[in-house]
């Protein structure tokens, strides 16, 4: 029975050779995860397109009219599954449809969260029985197909003018 014996100098060789593959691979594999994350990180960030709000928006809720005279409360909805904006005010006279509203243009005060089919308008419908609340009639979909276009496009949206 022949028995083979392997030569101490070629064990270390072989030794040598998957230590300098496996470093390899890992160099590779680390680079690429880097690489891969870099690219991410880019898309997300470097799309003009988007508008982040900022933290003083965030934080003074500018454009939001809540109090604005001390007395009044503009009250404004949007849904969304289907998003409907809402915008009202008290302590106005009302007008032929017991509304009255001026030419100010604001971001919605409340938004309505749905999914579809569940059942978003029937609310929608109901809060807009009440006098100090006004809606768009049509949903803008803002935050799903139209966030790119910033705050200034959904502000303008036909129907977001509210009484001030
Ligand atoms: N209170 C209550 N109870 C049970 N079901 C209700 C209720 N209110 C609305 N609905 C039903 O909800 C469906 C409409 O949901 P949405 O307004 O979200 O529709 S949509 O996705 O925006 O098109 C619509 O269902 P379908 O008639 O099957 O389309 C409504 O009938």
């Amino acid at each position: 029975m022949a028995a083979f014996h392997h030569h101490p100098s070629t064990d270390l060789r072989r030794l040598f050779h998957c230590l300098t593959i496996a470093s390899f691979l890992s160099i590779l594999c680390f680079s690429l995860v880097y690489l891969l994350t870099r690219c991410c990180e880019s898309e997300l960030t470097d799309n003009s397109e988007i508008n982040v709000p900022t933290p003083e928006f965030l934080v003074s809720g500018a454009g939001w009219p809540y109090g604005r005279n001390g007395t009044s409360v503009i009250k404004e909805v949007t849904t969304t599954s289907g998003e409907v904006v809402f915008s009202g005010h008290s302590g106005l006279e009302a007008n032929s449809s017991g509304k009255e509203w001026t030419a100010a243009r604001r971001l919605p005060q409340a938004l309505i969260i749905g999914v579809k089919k569940g059942g978003t308008r029937a609310l929608l419908e109901f809060l807009r029985l009440h006098p100090d609340i006004r809606a768009l009639g049509s949903e803008p979909h803002f935050f799903d197909r139209h966030y790119a276009r910033g705050l200034d496009w959904y502000r303008l949206k036909e129907g977001m003018t509210v009484a001030q």
